[in-house]
């Protein structure tokens, strides 16, 4: 199942992109769903997606930090609600892309899903206006850029031809390789969305192979058990990029899987006292997948 993540600053123009994200799929026939995690406690924008589309809110936090189990709850009842093709995420301005697609990831679930990309909404006056705000907002502004698969620098109306040209400067800058659109209302043409794709053999994406910054992510199931030994081996010989792996792995000498979390080359486990499904999520810079794909599979 598709998902995309929209990412991008406050009143930038996420929930216009939305609606229009929404039209787009319902042309395509399909049934989109949406989830909304909004840092208040009330939710204002869910008013704006019409009845009889699935939708789930996280209020009062970030996805990428505070909420991150119930991000998952959620995740699981959109799951096994209401059947849908396609998942939207929209995030709180607060929301760094690289930690929302690590929260988003599960290992119960991953293997559905199917990462698209980034979208990243600026607003450009405000992000002309970037430096009176504080680093710690300009530093998330830059990694909302550089890790936008598309960027969209909307309210284009309020933009003059050398606003606009010192913007496309600014952004090409932070990211070379994704595509920036003016828009106005976020309105952008569906073929943006449809080149979308992480994965690295697809037309798309071979113009970034150059993209050390784009983030990939790949499921990996294991069809049978693997030994400790011979798995830690395979982690010390990780390139540098994956800067994150979880998932489930069922190791020889233990009847069910183990709970595992790698975060910068530091591996944890977890005895588990229940079945859990074999999926390894990896998270990381431009993933050599075919590669270790095999080398996962040679563990056997
Ligand atoms: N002039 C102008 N206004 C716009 C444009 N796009 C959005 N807006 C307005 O900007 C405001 C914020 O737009 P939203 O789409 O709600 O932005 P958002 O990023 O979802 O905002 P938050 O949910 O507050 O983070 C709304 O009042 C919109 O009507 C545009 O292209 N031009």
């Amino acid at each position: 199942m598709p998902v995309y993540i929209v990412s991008g600053f406050l009143g930038a123009g996420k929930t216009s992109f939305l609606k229009n994200w929404i039209l787009r799929e319902k042309e395509l026939q399909h049934t989109p769903a949406i989830l909304m995690n909004e840092l208040g406690n009330v939710s204002i924008d869910s008013d704006e997606v019409e009845d009889g589309i699935p939708l789930k809110e996280l209020l009062g936090g970030c996805i990428c930090c505070t909420i991150q189990e119930k991000l998952e709850a959620q995740l699981q009842e959109l799951l096994f609600g209401e059947p849908f093709d396609s998942l939207l995420i929209e995030t709180t301005g607060a929301a760094h892309p690289v930690e929302v697609i690590d929260s988003i990831l599960s290992p119960l679930f991953a293997d559905r899903f199917d990462m698209r990309g980034v979208i990243t909404v600026v607003d450009g006056t405000r992000f002309l206006e970037r430096n009176t705000l504080s680093i710690q907002v300009q530093q998330l502004y830059l990694e909302q850029i550089r890790h936008g698969d598309l960027i969209i620098v909307n309210k284009a109306d309020q933009l003059s031809d050398s606003m606009q040209a010192e913007l496309s400067q600014s952004l090409q800058s932070i990211n070379s390789m994704s595509p920036v659109l003016f828009t106005t209302y976020s309105k952008v043409p569906s073929k943006y969305i449809d080149q979308l794709t992480f994965d690295p053999k697809s037309k798309n994406a071979s113009l970034h192979v150059e993209n050390t910054l784009r983030i990939q992510s790949m499921v990996y199931t294991f069809e049978s058990s693997v030994d400790l030994e011979e798995f830690e081996a395979f982690l010390r010989e990780l390139p540098d990029s994956i800067y994150r792996m979880k998932g489930y792995i069922p190791f020889t000498h233990s009847k069910y899987p183990y709970t595992f979390q790698y975060s910068y080359g530091m591996p944890l486990y977890f005895p588990n006292e229940m079945k859990m499904p074999t999926n390894l999520v990896i998270i990381g810079e431009n993933l050599p997948k075919d590669e270790l794909r095999d080398k996962l599979n040679s563990l056997y």
